[in-house]
Protein backbone atom coordinates (compact mmCIF):
# COMPACT_ATOMS: atom_id res chain seq x y z
CA UNK A 1 0.00 0.00 0.00
CA UNK A 2 1.55 3.15 -0.98
CA UNK A 3 0.55 6.30 -0.15
CA UNK A 4 1.45 9.58 -2.15
CA UNK A 5 1.81 13.53 -0.64
CA UNK A 6 1.62 16.22 -3.41
CA UNK A 7 1.23 19.90 -1.40
CA UNK A 8 2.85 18.25 2.05
CA UNK A 9 4.94 21.58 2.55
CA UNK A 10 2.00 24.62 1.79
CA UNK A 11 0.57 26.23 4.79
CA UNK A 12 -2.44 23.03 4.73
CA UNK A 13 0.30 20.44 4.21
CA UNK A 14 2.26 21.67 7.02
CA UNK A 15 -0.54 21.51 8.79
CA UNK A 16 -1.75 18.35 7.59
CA UNK A 17 2.27 16.64 8.36
CA UNK A 18 1.82 17.94 11.70
CA UNK A 19 -1.73 16.69 12.42
CA UNK A 20 -0.46 13.22 11.05
CA UNK A 21 2.67 13.30 12.95
CA UNK A 22 0.61 13.74 16.43
CA UNK A 23 -1.63 10.85 15.77
CA UNK A 24 1.13 8.77 14.56
CA UNK A 25 -0.84 8.16 11.24
CA UNK A 26 2.65 7.28 9.31
CA UNK A 27 2.67 4.30 11.58
CA UNK A 28 -0.47 3.32 9.65
CA UNK A 29 0.55 3.62 6.14
CA UNK A 30 3.13 0.94 4.66
CA UNK A 31 4.81 2.83 2.37
CA UNK A 32 4.83 6.99 2.23
CA UNK A 33 6.17 8.30 -0.72
CA UNK A 34 6.64 12.68 -0.85
CA UNK A 35 5.78 14.30 -4.34
CA UNK A 36 6.90 18.21 -5.42
CA UNK A 37 6.42 20.55 -8.28
CA UNK A 38 9.47 22.24 -7.45
CA UNK A 39 12.38 20.42 -6.59
CA UNK A 40 12.31 17.13 -8.22
CA UNK A 41 15.14 14.85 -6.64
CA UNK A 42 15.69 17.34 -3.76
CA UNK A 43 15.22 14.94 0.27
CA UNK A 44 12.20 14.40 0.96
CA UNK A 45 10.98 15.04 4.99
CA UNK A 46 12.19 12.36 7.44
CA UNK A 47 8.36 10.34 8.54
CA UNK A 48 10.42 7.44 8.77
CA UNK A 49 9.22 5.93 4.71
CA UNK A 50 11.89 4.45 2.74
CA UNK A 51 12.00 6.52 0.05
CA UNK A 52 13.85 9.80 0.65
CA UNK A 53 13.41 11.25 -2.22
CA UNK A 54 10.85 13.59 -3.78
CA UNK A 55 8.72 12.78 -6.86
CA UNK A 56 8.26 14.27 -9.59
CA UNK A 57 4.32 15.23 -8.82
CA UNK A 58 3.51 16.05 -13.09
CA UNK A 59 4.93 12.62 -13.39
CA UNK A 60 1.66 10.65 -14.11
CA UNK A 61 3.26 7.26 -14.38
CA UNK A 62 4.87 8.09 -10.47
CA UNK A 63 1.93 8.97 -9.48
CA UNK A 64 -0.17 5.96 -10.53
CA UNK A 65 2.04 3.88 -8.68
CA UNK A 66 0.44 5.26 -5.55
CA UNK A 67 -2.56 3.82 -3.96
CA UNK A 68 -4.37 6.76 -2.48
CA UNK A 69 -2.72 10.15 -2.99
CA UNK A 70 -3.20 13.16 -0.84
CA UNK A 71 -2.93 16.71 -2.12
CA UNK A 72 -3.00 20.03 -0.59
CA UNK A 73 -1.00 21.55 -3.72
CA UNK A 74 -4.15 23.45 -4.62
CA UNK A 75 -6.95 23.61 -7.42
CA UNK A 76 -4.81 24.33 -11.16
CA UNK A 77 -2.45 21.05 -9.82
CA UNK A 78 -5.69 19.24 -9.34
CA UNK A 79 -6.54 19.93 -13.05
CA UNK A 80 -3.83 19.49 -14.33
CA UNK A 81 -3.48 16.05 -12.98
CA UNK A 82 -6.85 14.21 -12.09
CA UNK A 83 -7.91 13.55 -15.45
CA UNK A 84 -4.47 12.56 -16.60
CA UNK A 85 -4.03 10.37 -14.18
CA UNK A 86 -7.61 8.68 -14.79
CA UNK A 87 -7.49 8.46 -18.03
CA UNK A 88 -4.45 5.99 -17.57
CA UNK A 89 -6.87 4.03 -15.78
CA UNK A 90 -5.39 4.35 -12.19
CA UNK A 91 -8.57 3.27 -9.49
CA UNK A 92 -6.79 4.54 -6.76
CA UNK A 93 -8.15 6.94 -3.65
CA UNK A 94 -7.77 10.85 -4.49
CA UNK A 95 -7.95 12.85 -1.22
CA UNK A 96 -7.70 16.40 -2.06
CA UNK A 97 -8.19 19.44 -0.32
CA UNK A 98 -8.70 22.08 -3.34
CA UNK A 99 -12.44 22.55 -4.47
CA UNK A 100 -12.25 21.79 -8.70
CA UNK A 101 -13.06 18.54 -7.90
CA UNK A 102 -16.22 18.68 -5.26
CA UNK A 103 -19.47 19.04 -6.83
CA UNK A 104 -18.75 16.06 -9.40
CA UNK A 105 -21.41 13.67 -9.14
CA UNK A 106 -18.23 11.29 -8.69
CA UNK A 107 -16.81 12.73 -5.60
CA UNK A 108 -17.82 12.64 -2.24
CA UNK A 109 -17.03 16.18 -0.04
CA UNK A 110 -15.71 14.58 3.46
CA UNK A 111 -16.35 15.33 7.30
CA UNK A 112 -16.94 12.37 8.47
CA UNK A 113 -17.87 13.58 12.18
CA UNK A 114 -20.92 14.70 9.94
CA UNK A 115 -21.60 12.52 6.94
CA UNK A 116 -19.78 8.74 7.79
CA UNK A 117 -22.96 7.54 6.33
CA UNK A 118 -22.55 9.42 2.86
CA UNK A 119 -18.24 8.27 3.38
CA UNK A 120 -19.24 4.76 3.98
CA UNK A 121 -22.00 4.53 1.63
CA UNK A 122 -19.29 5.89 -0.93
CA UNK A 123 -16.36 3.36 -0.26
CA UNK A 124 -19.32 0.63 -0.42
CA UNK A 125 -20.72 1.92 -4.15
CA UNK A 126 -16.37 2.37 -5.49
CA UNK A 127 -16.05 6.36 -5.30
CA UNK A 128 -12.50 6.88 -5.59
CA UNK A 129 -12.63 10.31 -5.02
CA UNK A 130 -13.06 12.04 -1.57
CA UNK A 131 -12.61 16.07 -1.44
CA UNK A 132 -12.15 18.53 1.34
CA UNK A 133 -15.10 20.85 1.68
CA UNK A 134 -14.87 24.50 1.93
CA UNK A 135 -13.99 25.46 4.93
CA UNK A 136 -16.56 27.96 6.45
CA UNK A 137 -18.83 24.96 5.27
CA UNK A 138 -16.91 22.72 7.26
CA UNK A 139 -16.87 24.67 10.35
CA UNK A 140 -20.29 25.50 10.54
CA UNK A 141 -21.54 21.97 10.11
CA UNK A 142 -19.27 20.89 12.88
CA UNK A 143 -20.86 23.58 15.01
CA UNK A 144 -24.45 22.99 14.24
CA UNK A 145 -24.29 19.24 12.98
CA UNK A 146 -26.73 18.42 16.07
CA UNK A 147 -29.53 20.41 13.74
CA UNK A 148 -28.28 19.86 10.90
CA UNK A 149 -28.16 15.92 10.96
CA UNK A 150 -31.37 15.84 12.93
CA UNK A 151 -33.34 17.18 9.79
CA UNK A 152 -34.71 20.32 11.94
CA UNK A 153 -33.28 23.09 9.82
CA UNK A 154 -35.53 24.85 7.66
CA UNK A 155 -33.13 27.14 6.10
CA UNK A 156 -30.01 28.86 7.60
CA UNK A 157 -28.24 32.35 7.31
CA UNK A 158 -24.01 32.50 7.93
CA UNK A 159 -22.76 35.83 8.00
CA UNK A 160 -18.93 35.03 8.20
CA UNK A 161 -16.23 36.59 9.67
CA UNK A 162 -13.25 35.12 7.69
CA UNK A 163 -9.76 34.95 8.45
CA UNK A 164 -6.31 35.83 6.58
CA UNK A 165 -5.00 32.73 5.63
CA UNK A 166 -8.08 31.58 3.89
CA UNK A 167 -6.49 33.48 1.06
CA UNK A 168 -3.37 31.93 1.36
CA UNK A 169 0.20 32.40 3.68
CA UNK A 170 0.97 35.95 1.84
CA UNK A 171 -1.90 37.19 2.86
CA UNK A 172 -1.37 36.24 6.46
CA UNK A 173 1.54 38.13 6.08
CA UNK A 174 -0.13 41.21 4.60
CA UNK A 175 -1.96 41.20 7.57
CA UNK A 176 0.53 41.57 10.10
CA UNK A 177 2.52 44.12 7.99
CA UNK A 178 -0.73 46.24 7.93
CA UNK A 179 -1.16 45.98 11.43
CA UNK A 180 2.79 47.42 11.81
CA UNK A 181 2.67 49.57 9.70
CA UNK A 182 -0.45 51.57 10.94
CA UNK A 183 1.17 51.24 14.50
CA UNK A 184 4.37 52.62 13.21
CA UNK A 185 2.47 55.61 11.32
CA UNK A 186 1.28 57.10 14.77
CA UNK A 187 3.86 55.61 16.91
CA UNK A 188 5.18 58.86 18.05
CA UNK A 189 1.40 59.68 19.31
CA UNK A 190 0.54 56.17 21.02
CA UNK A 191 3.43 56.84 23.35
CA UNK A 192 2.12 60.71 24.20
CA UNK A 193 -0.56 59.90 26.16
CA UNK A 194 -1.93 63.80 25.79
CA UNK A 195 -2.38 63.40 21.78
CA UNK A 196 -5.40 63.83 20.56
CA UNK A 197 -7.44 60.78 19.18
CA UNK A 198 -9.10 62.78 16.41
CA UNK A 199 -5.28 63.36 15.19
CA UNK A 200 -4.56 59.70 15.68
CA UNK A 201 -7.99 58.54 13.92
CA UNK A 202 -7.18 61.46 10.83
CA UNK A 203 -3.48 59.92 10.65
CA UNK A 204 -4.21 56.33 9.98
CA UNK A 205 -7.35 56.87 8.21
CA UNK A 206 -4.73 58.98 5.67
CA UNK A 207 -2.69 56.22 5.88
CA UNK A 208 -5.49 53.65 5.19
CA UNK A 209 -6.21 54.98 1.47
CA UNK A 210 -2.54 55.88 0.78
CA UNK A 211 -0.28 53.62 -1.55
CA UNK A 212 2.04 53.13 1.35
CA UNK A 213 -0.63 50.22 2.90
CA UNK A 214 0.59 47.60 2.37
CA UNK A 215 -1.89 45.69 -0.25
CA UNK A 216 -0.70 43.60 -2.85
CA UNK A 217 -2.37 40.66 -2.06
CA UNK A 218 -5.50 41.60 -0.66
CA UNK A 219 -5.64 44.79 -3.18
CA UNK A 220 -7.56 46.63 -0.59
CA UNK A 221 -6.50 47.51 3.30
CA UNK A 222 -7.73 44.53 5.46
CA UNK A 223 -5.81 45.48 8.83
CA UNK A 224 -8.04 48.54 10.05
CA UNK A 225 -10.50 47.49 7.75
CA UNK A 226 -13.00 45.06 6.34
CA UNK A 227 -13.28 42.97 2.75
CA UNK A 228 -16.89 42.18 1.91
CA UNK A 229 -16.25 39.80 -0.94
CA UNK A 230 -14.78 36.65 -1.08
CA UNK A 231 -13.65 34.30 -4.17
CA UNK A 232 -14.97 35.41 -7.43
CA UNK A 233 -18.23 36.97 -7.84
CA UNK A 234 -20.72 35.24 -9.61
CA UNK A 235 -22.53 37.98 -11.35
CA UNK A 236 -25.84 37.21 -9.90
CA UNK A 237 -24.38 39.66 -6.90
CA UNK A 238 -23.52 36.16 -4.96
CA UNK A 239 -19.75 35.74 -4.15
CA UNK A 240 -18.76 31.92 -4.86
CA UNK A 241 -17.96 31.37 -1.68
CA UNK A 242 -21.20 32.04 -1.02
CA UNK A 243 -22.80 30.10 -3.43
CA UNK A 244 -20.41 26.64 -1.70
CA UNK A 245 -22.35 27.61 1.43
CA UNK A 246 -25.67 26.06 0.18
CA UNK A 247 -23.99 23.82 -2.44
CA UNK A 248 -21.46 22.26 -0.37
CA UNK A 249 -23.58 21.98 3.07
CA UNK A 250 -26.51 19.88 1.54
CA UNK A 251 -24.06 17.98 -0.95
CA UNK A 252 -22.36 16.79 2.23
CA UNK A 253 -25.05 16.00 4.52
CA UNK A 254 -26.68 13.69 1.05
CA UNK A 255 -29.43 16.38 0.40
CA UNK A 256 -28.12 17.23 -2.63
CA UNK A 257 -32.03 16.60 -4.05
CA UNK A 258 -34.03 18.10 -1.76
CA UNK A 259 -31.64 20.80 -0.66
CA UNK A 260 -32.31 23.45 2.64
CA UNK A 261 -31.62 26.77 1.67
CA UNK A 262 -28.99 28.21 2.88
CA UNK A 263 -26.82 31.49 1.51
CA UNK A 264 -25.51 34.41 3.73
CA UNK A 265 -23.05 37.09 3.11
CA UNK A 266 -18.95 36.10 3.08
CA UNK A 267 -16.69 38.55 4.71
CA UNK A 268 -12.94 39.18 5.35
CA UNK A 269 -11.68 40.23 8.48
CA UNK A 270 -8.34 40.55 10.12
CA UNK A 271 -8.02 37.42 12.15
CA UNK A 272 -5.22 35.24 11.16
CA UNK A 273 -6.97 31.35 10.87
CA UNK A 274 -10.03 30.96 12.89
CA UNK A 275 -13.25 31.52 10.41
CA UNK A 276 -16.33 32.67 12.95
CA UNK A 277 -19.49 32.94 11.66
CA UNK A 278 -23.04 34.02 12.79
CA UNK A 279 -26.03 31.77 12.05
CA UNK A 280 -29.37 32.71 11.97
CA UNK A 281 -31.65 29.79 11.72
CA UNK A 282 -35.02 28.72 11.05
CA UNK A 283 -35.89 25.65 12.67
CA UNK A 284 -38.82 23.20 11.59
CA UNK A 285 -40.02 23.12 15.45
CA UNK A 286 -40.25 25.94 18.14
CA UNK A 287 -37.83 23.70 20.14
CA UNK A 288 -36.35 24.59 23.57
CA UNK A 289 -32.94 26.06 24.32
CA UNK A 290 -32.07 23.41 26.36
CA UNK A 291 -32.92 21.16 23.70
CA UNK A 292 -31.36 22.61 21.07
CA UNK A 293 -28.38 23.56 23.54
CA UNK A 294 -28.10 19.12 24.04
CA UNK A 295 -28.38 18.26 20.37
CA UNK A 296 -25.69 20.66 19.42
CA UNK A 297 -23.30 19.33 22.13
CA UNK A 298 -24.27 15.53 21.47
CA UNK A 299 -23.81 16.07 17.91
CA UNK A 300 -19.36 15.14 17.70
CA UNK A 301 -16.65 15.47 20.30
CA UNK A 302 -15.23 18.69 19.32
CA UNK A 303 -18.02 21.25 19.27
CA UNK A 304 -18.83 22.90 22.53
CA UNK A 305 -21.49 24.59 23.50
CA UNK A 306 -20.36 28.26 25.48
CA UNK A 307 -23.47 29.29 27.24
CA UNK A 308 -25.36 32.02 26.06
CA UNK A 309 -23.66 34.79 29.12
CA UNK A 310 -21.16 37.92 28.19
CA UNK A 311 -18.24 36.37 30.23
CA UNK A 312 -18.37 33.09 28.46
CA UNK A 313 -19.24 34.53 25.00
CA UNK A 314 -16.20 36.81 25.27
CA UNK A 315 -13.99 34.46 26.69
CA UNK A 316 -14.21 31.29 24.68
CA UNK A 317 -15.95 32.63 21.50
CA UNK A 318 -13.27 34.00 19.76
CA UNK A 319 -10.24 33.56 17.38
CA UNK A 320 -7.74 34.38 20.52
CA UNK A 321 -9.10 31.14 22.10
CA UNK A 322 -9.64 28.83 19.40
CA UNK A 323 -6.85 29.25 16.86
CA UNK A 324 -4.60 26.42 16.65
CA UNK A 325 -7.35 23.71 18.39
CA UNK A 326 -9.08 21.47 16.91
CA UNK A 327 -12.49 22.96 19.07
CA UNK A 328 -15.46 24.45 17.83
CA UNK A 329 -17.27 25.89 19.90
CA UNK A 330 -20.69 27.52 19.19
CA UNK A 331 -22.46 29.97 21.33
CA UNK A 332 -25.22 32.96 21.29
CA UNK A 333 -27.61 30.81 20.88
CA UNK A 334 -31.10 32.17 21.72
CA UNK A 335 -34.09 32.78 20.58
CA UNK A 336 -34.60 35.64 18.02
CA UNK A 337 -37.07 38.22 18.00
CA UNK A 338 -39.29 36.94 14.69
CA UNK A 339 -40.50 34.07 16.42
CA UNK A 340 -39.84 30.41 17.84
CA UNK A 341 -38.40 28.92 15.28
CA UNK A 342 -35.74 31.80 14.55
CA UNK A 343 -32.57 31.00 16.67
CA UNK A 344 -29.03 32.68 16.49
CA UNK A 345 -25.89 31.23 16.91
CA UNK A 346 -22.26 32.55 16.85
CA UNK A 347 -19.27 30.14 16.02
CA UNK A 348 -15.43 30.15 15.48
CA UNK A 349 -13.25 27.36 14.22
CA UNK A 350 -9.59 27.07 13.07
CA UNK A 351 -10.09 27.15 9.15
CA UNK A 352 -6.75 25.24 8.71
CA UNK A 353 -7.78 22.32 11.24
CA UNK A 354 -11.41 21.48 11.01
CA UNK A 355 -11.13 23.98 7.83
CA UNK A 356 -8.70 21.96 5.96
CA UNK A 357 -5.98 19.60 7.20
CA UNK A 358 -8.28 17.42 9.69
CA UNK A 359 -10.52 16.15 7.18
CA UNK A 360 -8.21 14.60 4.66
CA UNK A 361 -6.36 13.37 7.49
CA UNK A 362 -9.40 11.68 8.84
CA UNK A 363 -10.63 9.99 5.15
CA UNK A 364 -6.84 9.11 5.18
CA UNK A 365 -7.42 6.92 8.37
CA UNK A 366 -10.78 5.28 6.94
CA UNK A 367 -9.45 4.37 3.68
CA UNK A 368 -6.25 2.70 5.70
CA UNK A 369 -9.33 1.00 7.61
CA UNK A 370 -8.23 1.88 10.92
CA UNK A 371 -10.18 5.19 11.83
CA UNK A 372 -9.95 5.29 16.11
CA UNK A 373 -9.01 9.34 16.31
N1 LIG B 1 -5.53 28.10 2.55
C1 LIG B 1 -6.67 27.60 2.92
O1 LIG B 1 -7.30 28.06 3.84
C2 LIG B 1 -7.28 26.42 2.27
C3 LIG B 1 -6.72 25.90 1.13
N2 LIG B 1 -7.27 24.83 0.53
C4 LIG B 1 -6.69 24.25 -0.68
O2 LIG B 1 -5.35 23.90 -0.44
C5 LIG B 1 -4.54 24.45 -1.48
C6 LIG B 1 -3.21 24.80 -0.93
O3 LIG B 1 -3.34 25.92 -0.11
P1 LIG B 1 -2.12 26.47 0.74
O4 LIG B 1 -1.58 25.37 1.59
O5 LIG B 1 -2.59 27.71 1.37
O6 LIG B 1 -1.05 26.78 -0.44
P2 LIG B 1 0.49 27.12 -0.35
O7 LIG B 1 0.70 28.18 -1.36
O8 LIG B 1 0.93 27.36 1.05
O9 LIG B 1 1.21 25.78 -0.86
C7 LIG B 1 0.99 25.23 -2.14
C8 LIG B 1 2.30 24.80 -2.74
O10 LIG B 1 3.13 25.91 -3.04
C9 LIG B 1 4.47 25.47 -3.17
N3 LIG B 1 5.36 26.45 -2.52
C10 LIG B 1 6.04 27.42 -3.20
N4 LIG B 1 6.74 28.20 -2.35
C11 LIG B 1 6.53 27.69 -1.11
C12 LIG B 1 6.99 28.07 0.18
N5 LIG B 1 7.82 29.10 0.37
N6 LIG B 1 6.57 27.36 1.24
C13 LIG B 1 5.73 26.33 1.09
N7 LIG B 1 5.28 25.92 -0.12
C14 LIG B 1 5.64 26.60 -1.22
C15 LIG B 1 4.53 24.07 -2.56
O11 LIG B 1 4.63 23.13 -3.62
P3 LIG B 1 6.02 22.39 -3.97
O12 LIG B 1 6.51 21.73 -2.71
O13 LIG B 1 5.62 21.44 -5.02
O14 LIG B 1 6.92 23.48 -4.45
C16 LIG B 1 3.20 23.95 -1.86
O15 LIG B 1 2.75 22.63 -1.82
C17 LIG B 1 -5.34 25.66 -2.00
O16 LIG B 1 -5.03 25.96 -3.31
C18 LIG B 1 -6.74 25.21 -1.84
O17 LIG B 1 -7.11 24.50 -3.00
C19 LIG B 1 -8.38 24.24 1.06
C20 LIG B 1 -8.95 24.70 2.19
C21 LIG B 1 -8.46 25.86 2.87
N1 LIG C 1 -12.10 30.54 0.16
C1 LIG C 1 -11.69 30.22 1.52
C2 LIG C 1 -10.48 29.32 1.56
C3 LIG C 1 -10.51 28.19 0.59
O1 LIG C 1 -9.48 27.69 0.21
O2 LIG C 1 -11.72 27.78 0.18
P1 LIG C 1 -11.95 26.63 -0.90
O3 LIG C 1 -11.25 25.40 -0.34
O4 LIG C 1 -13.42 26.45 -0.99
O5 LIG C 1 -11.35 27.09 -2.20
C4 LIG C 1 -11.37 31.51 2.26
O6 LIG C 1 -10.91 32.40 1.62
O7 LIG C 1 -11.50 31.60 3.45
Amino acid sequence: MKVGFVGWRGMVGSVLMQRMQEEQDFKHIPESVFFTTSNVGGTAPDFGQTEKTLQDANDIEALAKMDIIVTCQGGDYTKAVFEPLRTTGWDGYWIDAASSLRMKDDAIIILDPVNRDVIDAGLQNGVKNYIGGNCTVSLMLMALGGLFQNDLVEWASSMTYQAASGAGAKNMRELISGMGAIENEVAAELADPASAILEIDRKVSDFLRSDAYPKDNFGVPLAGSLIPWIDADLGNGQSKEEWKGGVETNKILGNSDNPTVIDGLCVRVGAMRCHSQAITLKLKKDLPIEEIEALLASANDWVKVVPNEKQASIEELTPAKVTGTLSVPVGRIRKMGMGGEYISAFTVGDQLLWGAAEPLRRMLRIVLGNLDQ
